[in-house]
C-alpha cells in the first residue's frame, strides 16, 4: 500500500508562522486548533476521539501509520480530527491486522493533513506561545492569504461543540454475560454522550454494568427513566465554560442523590457543577505518557490524557459545597494541574461521586487507572 503522489500543502498558523510540506490524506483546505499529541501508539484511536473535534493534531512521533488501520480499534463510527500533521508517514503498512493504510483511511473519509514539516519546530513553536489556530491548505499557495482564512476560523474558548458529536438516540450497550444464566447486569447506568468512545461503555459492560448511552440534550426525566444506579459523564470536545444544560442536569442528579463518576469533559461539568471554575491551559496534555498521582493513596499513574482545558480548584483543601465537601483528589505531576475531584457527603463521610482529567478507558493504553471503573461499582455498591 504505498503513499499516493502528493501536492504541495501550506500549513499556517494563527501568529503568522507558516510550513510547506507536502499533502497526506485528502487535499484541500482545513482549519482548527493546532495541538500536539505525545502518544507513540494508538493513532486510530486517537483519530477516532470525539474529543478532537475541531482540532489539528500533530504528532510528535515522526513515523505515524505503520500499522495501517483497522475495523476494530476506532473509538467511534468516524475520524473527528479536523486535521492532521505527521512528520514522515510509513510508505508501507505492515501489520496481520491492517485492512487499510491510514493515507486511504484520511483520503476516504476526506481529512486533510499535511506531512513532511519540522513537527519538532511545530510543536516547540506551540509549545512556547500555546495552542492556536492553524490552517492546511492544498489549495491555497500564499501563506497571507491563507492566514486571513485562520484568523477568520472558529476558536475553540466558548465553544459548545457537544450537540456536533453527541448521539441523537439513546442506545444500550449490553452486560457483558457472567455465565450465569439468573444473573442479569449487576448496575444500571445513565452514561451521558457529550463524545464519548466505544471503550468506556466497553470497560463498564464488562463488569456486569448496563449502559444507557444518552443525548447531551438528555434531560433529568430521561435519567431517572434510566432508574440508574449511577450517572456517568463523558469526555467531549469544547470549553467547558461554554456548557450550561448539563451542568445544571448534572447538578439535579446531585441533588437527587444519583451516584457520579465522570472523565475528562466529565471532570470539567463536576468542578463548575460543584461551583469551581475552568481555565485553558496553555497547550494542554495530549498524549499517553502523564504522570498523575492519586492524593490518598500517594501513587502514581501512568495515564493517557487528552485536554485542552482544567478545573480550578485548591489543592490539599476541603471545599464546602451544597452537595458535600468537595476535594481534589488526583494532580499532575509535571505541572500540578487538577487531574481529579471527590465528593463526600458532609455528614456521614461516604463518597457521592467523583471524576478524573484523564482516561481510565485509554486504548490503546496505559492501563494504570482501570480501577476508576471498580470505584464506580463500588461506589454504586454503597462499600466506599
Ligand atoms: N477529552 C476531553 O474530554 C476534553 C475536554 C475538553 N474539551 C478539553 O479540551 O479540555
Amino acid at each position: 500500500m504505498p503513499l499516493h503522489a502528493h501536492k504541495e500543502a501550506l500549513l499556517v498558523l494563527e501568529d503568522g508562522r507558516s510550513f510547506r510540506g507536502e499533502s497526506f490524506g485528502a487535499e484541500g483546505e482545513t482549519f482548527g486548533e493546532a495541538v500536539f499529541s505525545t502518544g507513540m501508539t494508538g493513532y486510530q484511536e486517537t483519530l477516532t476521539d470525539p474529543s478532537y473535534h475541531q482540532q489539528v493534531v500533530i504528532m510528535t512521533a515522526p513515523h505515524v501509520g505503520n500499522t495501517g488501520v483497522n475495523d476494530d480499534d476506532p473509538e467511534s463510527k468516524k475520524i473527528w480530527v479536523a486535521g492532521y500533521v505527521v512528520r514522515d508517514p510509513a510508505r508501507v503498512s505492515s501489520s496481520w491486522r491492517a485492512e487499510r493504510s491510514l493515507d486511504d483511511e484520511l483520503r476516504a473519509q476526506s481529512v486533510v493533513g499535511i506531512s513532511g514539516i519540522d513537527t519538532r519546530a511545530l510543536t516547540r513553536h506551540l509549545r512556547e506561545r500555546g495552542a492556536m489556530r492553524v490552517g492546511i491548505s492544498t489549495v491555497e499557495t500564499d501563506p497571507e492569504v491563507l492566514l486571513k482564512k485562520v484568523l477568520a476560523s472558529a476558536e475553540m474558548s466558548g465553544a459548545n461543540l457537544s450537540d456536533a458529536v453527541s448521539t441523537q438516540e439513546t442506545y444500550v450497550v449490553p452486560a457483558v454475560s457472567t455465565g450465569s444464566t439468573t444473573e442479569g447486569p449487576r448496575f444500571r447506568v445513565a452514561a451521558l454522550d457529550l463524545g464519548i468512545k466505544e471503550m468506556t461503555p466497553q470497560r463498564m459492560a464488562e463488569r456486569g454494568v448496563e449502559v444507557h448511552v444518552l443525548p447531551a440534550t438528555a434531560t433529568l426525566e430521561d435519567v431517572l427513566a434510566v432508574n440508574p444506579d449511577g450517572l456517568f459523564y463523558s469526555n467531549g470536545p469544547g470549553d467547558p465554560a461554554a456548557t450550561t444544560a448539563q451542568v445544571e442536569l448534572l447538578r439535579s442528579a446531585l441533588a437527587e442523590g444519583i451516584p457520579y463518576f465522570g472523565i475528562c469533559f466529565g471532570n470539567q461539568l463536576f468542578g463548575r457543577a460543584l461551583g469551581f471554575g475552568t481555565y485553558k491551559l496553555k497547550y494542554g496534555h495530549r498524549g499517553i505518557n502523564q504522570p498523575v498521582m492519586d492524593l490518598t493513596t500517594r501513587k502514581v499513574e501512568v495515564t493517557a490524557h487528552n485536554h485542552g482545558f482544567a478545573v480550578d480548584a485548591p489543592v490539599g483543601e476541603e471545599t464546602k459545597t451544597e452537595f458535600g465537601i468537595a476535594t481534589v483528589s488526583h494532580v499532575n505531576l509535571n505541572d500540578d494541574c487538577v487531574e481529579g475531584l471527590e465528593l463526600k457527603d458532609a455528614e456521614t463521610g461516604k463518597l457521592k461521586g467523583f471524576s478524573v482529567q484523564y482516561h481510565p478507558e485509554a486504548a490503546a493504553g496505559p492501563h494504570d487507572a482501570a480501577y476508576l471503573f471498580d470505584r464506580f461499582i463500588s461506589l454504586m455498591a454503597k462499600e466506599v
